[in-house]
């Protein structure tokens, strides 16, 4: 099967958008694998697929599959580059997108200079809706990790997120190692992304993500979300926030709880291309 893909990224976490309106195909978890595979596919942190929506009030389905395969609720990098894809393929000339996700519905404002602001609809803190093996909900929890024990805030932004602060250089962050201790912790029984945020000031942090299913990427929308959320509600941040991550820098807001997540940041269009499958 000859299947034609956009390869995108959103401050370098990487995407292969795939259009199965105008192209009639059945994607098996394998066929995701490959697309994803950096030496025997195309290469990408998740695959994007764009569907006709099944809910009238949408103008398009999103559905999102880790490099591992794995679908998954909710990607807010990808869903700035979603909206970027479907204009740029002439499949709608809005500027204001309704999308149903696996999640939810979330709304993609296109911006000036290829940027897309995304309302990422409002956290979610009770642990079984995250989920997290807690029973009631806390601005943080103490994680118990080889022996000893790491801070984290626990949330979902459809998707689950732990988030640390640490003190130091996060740069400094043996991330290769925590990372997957926090993605597999037991307590989170459909896996985690794992956050570790470094706060500059009341409006700016650093930040890097170990992905669940994937592994660190460059940047994760829905971690920068939660990281911000986390360091509201604990006080260290004020409403508004800049969040660089190592692929770039997205900027985020919100006014509290009940209240929906606005993401805002770059789309890029890297080459356009066919992978025999
Ligand atoms: N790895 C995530 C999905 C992609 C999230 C990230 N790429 C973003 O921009 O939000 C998960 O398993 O929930």
């Amino acid at each position: 099967m000859l299947l034609k893909f956009t390869k995108m990224h959103g401050a370098g976490n990487d995407f292969v958008v795939v259009d199965l309106i105008s192209q009639r195909c059945k994607l098996r978890p394998r066929d995701i694998r490959k697309l994803a595979d950096r030496r025997f596919g195309v290469g990408c942190d998740q695959v994007l697929l764009v569907e006709a929506p099944g809910n009238p009030e949408a103008d398009f389905r999103y559905r999102i599959f880790n490099a591992d395969g794995g679908e998954v609720e909710q990607c807010g990098n990808g869903a700035r580059c979603f909206a970027r894809f479907v204009r740029d393929r002439r499949l709608t000339s809005k500027r204001v997108i309704t999308v149903e996700t696996a999640s939810g519905m979330i709304v993609l404002r296109v911006r000036d200079n290829h940027r897309v602001e995304v309302d990422m609809g409002a956290p979610v803190f009770e642990p079984g809706k995250i989920p997290f093996e807690r029973t009631e909900a806390a601005q943080s929890y103490s994680l118990e990790i080889e022996g000893g024990s790491l801070e984290i805030g626990a949330l979902s932004m459809g998707n689950p997120h732990a988030v640390h602060r640490v003190e130091e250089d996060v740069q400094a962050v043996d991330l290769a190692h925590l990372g997957p201790l926090v993605e597999n912790h037991p307590e989170f029984p459909q896996r985690v992304n794992a956050g570790f945020m470094q706060v500059l000031s009341d409006s700016e942090i650093n930040l890097r993500v170990y992905e669940r299913g994937v592994g660190e990427t460059l940047a994760c929308g829905t971690g920068a979300c939660a990281a911000v959320v986390y360091g509201i509600t604990r006080n260290w941040l004020q409403d508004t926030v800049t969040v660089n991550l190592p692929g770039g820098k997205l900027s985020v807001s919100w006014q509290g709880p009940g209240q929906p997540v606005i993401m805002t940041g770059p789309t890029a269009v890297v080459f356009e291309g066919t992978i025999r499958l």
